[in-house]
């Protein structure tokens, strides 16, 4: 047998991240590897992806896409809810009554030009800042992703993985099998075994994200997080987070792009408008419309 423990673990958290019980994930995973031992074949050659795989064995088995648990939440009650947001710098208004409502299955995007607050308005959403006025209400657990600044030069991916799953209750082969399945949606197949000073920018950028929704966080709040992606790993990003909003999170982008904004469910526009009071923000689009 060829025997490929990384394929395996990046199985496994594949298989976890589709729902699969953790008595399936063993059993699966003891007949692949014995199927590779009598077949002495290597696992990509034998069964492609891990991820291609796990698609076909969790279509085979039939088990229910999203988690009964997710979908009783969104039938309730949002899982984020800002009402009535000010911020203030001095005597400038930055922020003014600003709403946003994310229920469990819904991508929001804040839009808006430069300075207009978008950064601000987010850290706010994840109680890193302080508003000057109004609420923010969030049910469940949070994954934040600022611009920049959330991983360590001296750690290597795998160690990143295992050091932020720690912080959320996984063991440490399901935060590196984890790490890696989200890895790899991201069109980072191989997370190399070296310091994270020594990634390219777009790369250190997909750890950045892979961090946020390591262990199924209920909430992404993700502040432009594709900066630096190549193109095709841009369009996996979108892909990615409308499958994480079917899987039953509630996800925000921050983003100044504009091409990918049918994805989202809700539009805000933070841009300040000409007719409104001085310093009046907080525009809501509905799906689909474009903002300025
Ligand atoms: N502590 C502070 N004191 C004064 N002004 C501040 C402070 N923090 C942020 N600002 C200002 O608030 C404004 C909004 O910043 P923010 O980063 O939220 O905007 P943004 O819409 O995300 O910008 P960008 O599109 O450039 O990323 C900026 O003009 C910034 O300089």
């Amino acid at each position: 047998m060829i025997d490929d423990p990384d394929w395996l673990d990046v199985l496994a958290g594949e298989l976890r991240l589709r729902g699969l019980p953790e008595d399936q994930v063993t059993r699966v995973l003891g007949e692949t590897r014995a199927h590779l031992w009598d077949a002495g074949e290597d696992p990509a050659r034998a069964f492609g992806t891990p991820s291609a795989y796990a698609a076909a064995v969790h279509e085979s088995l039939g088990t229910p896409p999203i988690p009964a648990r997710r979908k009783v939440v969104r039938a309730e009650a949002p899982r984020l809810q800002a009402t009535g947001i000010g911020k203030r710098h001095g005597r400038h208004r930055l922020l003014h009554d600003v709403d946003l409502t994310v229920h469990a299955g819904e991508v929001a995007a804040i839009v808006g030009a430069n300075g207009c607050g978008k950064s601000t308005f987010l850290r706010i959403c994840a109680g890193v800042e302080r508003a000057h006025a109004g609420r923010v209400v969030v049910r469940g657990s949070i994954g934040y992703c600022p611009q920049g600044g959330g991983t360590s030069d001296f750690l290597t991916p795998d160690e990143h993985f295992v050091l932020v799953g720690a912080g959320r209750g996984l063991g440490r082969d399901r935060s590196r099998g984890a790490g890696r399945a989200l890895a790899e949606h991201l069109w980072w197949p191989r997370p190399a075994p070296i310091a994270a000073a020594r990634l390219s920018g777009g790369t250190r950028q997909k750890l950045e994200v892979i961090l946020t929704a390591l262990g199924d966080p209920d909430v992404l709040l993700l502040d432009e997080p594709y900066q630096g992606f190549d193109r095709d790993s841009y369009m996996y990003f979108w892909d990615r987070v409308r499958e994480w909003a079917n899987e039953g999170r509630a996800i925000v982008v921050v983003t100044h792009l504009l091409d990918r904004l049918e994805r989202a469910d809700t539009v805000v526009d933070l841009t300040p408008s000409p007719h409104a009071a001085p310093g009046v923000r907080g525009r809501h689009h509905p799906k689909g419309t474009q903002p300025r």
